[in-house]
């Protein structure tokens, strides 16, 4: 697990990006993080692989602070996926697949193995292998950023906004694939996104920042859609939020009832409405009382094992008759129809197994449920999500700290850390590395970047190598902080050798 203990950063103009954050990421799971432009989600995000340090507070991985693990340790187990892939353009596809694993010395051989399997595993034909990605789609563009990330095989993968450059279909697309990828691999992920939809799609966790770096609520998706802690939350994640939270109750909890149904058009009743399948019993249309012969659209369908009762009332919403089919996954053979009636029913029970579960874990405590932040409701977990065994911190973000996150805490080592102690010239946020908050791009630019794009991960596996040559292995100690930043600021010019 990856914890925020009251972490906030203020850089040297100011500005408090990040304030009083207290987050629990837990392992093998999709933490989201969403909010409103400026709230802080890529200043989080670049806290974890050490990009921008924090003023106040820590992180630690597994219980040992960040800060006590250096750069190249860290980012060799943590993947990075920025929008639009930040691939680099002057290589080839199999050759940006292979940065990390080519800094990392595997051999030719083994990375050219690993990245055209990784190509198959991300979906995409290995006849793509030896383009540019200037010859991609954007979605392929995605995959390949995806693939990149994933080579070296990291225990954690940091994506900030990784599929927002696409139109919304192509959207949707890497969205699925990457929920499938992530059944496969369990990572642990932390994904940046503004968007609310795609935050409760893709998290198993959400987080909701406010303007001004505040925690607003965290929570699993259907918490979040259930119980928001406050009108902010209340109207980031919409008006529809009642609707949107069927999509996490299973609709193979209905009750399937039985309609006529007929190969043959002609034999269809003239009594009442009658469901028509094709020669492998899936459905195809209605015939309506009184329009014999005739076949009119069936609506959508919804599946009796893995649809929601979100997709059972979209179903009954554009059935002709008012009845949505049911159908078995797979063969798409005609399974039962359920109507609004067993819909509501059905919704009316889910709530019920809800407060009950919530009666039943007395431990969870109304005051998790309260401010909406503990994690206390896991037995209704949306199908695919297993929320078990989690828990979070409260909601109450900006306790006992002033404007500017600048509240004194205490490090690992006991001492006091506070934001004025990392002040413009100071070693650990002073140093000018492009790790930190000089501007991404104007440090990386400065050696000579020939990919803007890839700009963030750039600075992020230039670490990898940056940090070989430094000699032995030597933690960065939190009372060595300055130190721990020369290696990486001395050896900047060599990270021109990552993109020849
Ligand atoms: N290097 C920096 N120096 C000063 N302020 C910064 C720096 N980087 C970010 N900020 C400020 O910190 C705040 C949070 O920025 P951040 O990029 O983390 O927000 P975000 O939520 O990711 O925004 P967006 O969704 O627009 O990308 C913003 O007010 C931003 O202007």
């Amino acid at each position: 697990m990856i914890e925020f203990e009251h972490v906030g950063k203020t850089f040297r103009d100011g500005t408090a990006a990040v304030v009083d954050l207290s987050l629990q990421v837990p392992s093998g799971k999709i933490t989201t993080i969403v909010g409103p432009s400026g709230c802080g989600k890529t200043t989080t995000l670049r806290m974890v692989n050490r990009m921008i340090e924090p003023s106040t507070g820590r992180i630690t991985w597994d219980d040992k602070p960040l800060r006590s693990q250096r750069k190249t340790t860290l980012r060799r187990q943590m993947g990075y996926v920025i929008q639009s892939g930040g691939l680099f353009p002057h290589r080839t596809v199999v050759d940006n697949i292979g940065t990390v694993p080519g800094l990392l010395g595997w051999s030719r051989s083994k990375t050219q193995k690993r990245s055209l399997e990784l190509l198959d595993a991300v979906g995409l034909d290995r006849k793509q292998a030896d383009r540019y990605p200037a010859q991609l789609s954007g979605g392929q563009q995605q995959r390949v950023g995806v693939a990149r990330a994933l080579a070296a095989d990291p225990l954690v993968m940091l994506m900030d906004e990784p599929f927002s450059a696409v139109d919304p279909v192509v959207r949707g697309e890497l969205q699925d694939f990457f929920l499938e990828l992530q059944r496969q691999i369990s990572k642990t992920i932390i994904l940046i996104t503004h968007d609310i939809e795609e935050a409760i799609k893709l998290g198993d966790q959400v987080a909701i920042l406010r303007v001004g770096g505040h925690l607003a609520q965290v929570g699993t998706p259907q918490q979040l859609l259930d119980e928001p802690a406050d009108p902010f939350v209340e109207g980031f994640v919409g008006r529809d939020r009642g609707y949107r939270s069927l999509a996490f109750q299973p609709a193979s909890s209905l009750d399937l009832d039985g309609v006529p149904v007929v190969r043959d058009v002609a034999a269809a009743s003239a009594e009442g409405p009658t469901l028509v399948v094709d020669g492998d019993a899936r459905p195809v249309g209605w015939v309506l009382p009184g329009e014999p012969g005739r076949t009119t659209a069936l609506g959508s369908t919804f599946d009796v094992e893995s649809g929601t009762l979100r997709n059972a009332l979209d179903a009954v919403l554009t059935s002709p008759v008012g009845l949505a089919v049911g159908v078995v996954p797979g063969t798409g053979r005609y399974a039962g129809v359920v109507s609004t009636e067993t819909i509501l029913a059905g919704v009316h029970q889910a709530r019920a197994r809800q407060v009950e579960s919530v009666t039943v874990r007395p431990e969870a405590g109304a005051d998790a449920a309260d401010a909406g932040t503990g994690l206390a409701h896991d037995d209704e977990a949306a199908p695919g999500h297993d929320h078990r065994g989690w828990s979070a911190p409260p909601a109450d973000a900006s306790a006992g700290q002033d404007e500017h996150g600048t509240a004194e805490l205490g490090d690992e080592s006991g001492q006091d850390v506070d934001a004025d102690a990392f002040g413009p010239d100071a070693g650990a946020d002073g140093s000018r590395t492009g790790d930190d908050d000089g501007g991404p791009d104007s440090d990386v630019e400065g050696t000579a970047v020939r990919a803007p794009l890839a700009a963030d991960p750039v600075q992020h596996e230039a670490a990898l190598v940056a940090d070989e040559s430094a000699g032995p292995e030597r933690p960065d100690g939190p009372e060595r902080l300055d130190d721990a930043e020369q290696p990486d600021d001395a050896r900047q010019p060599d990270d021109t050798d990552v993109r020849r």
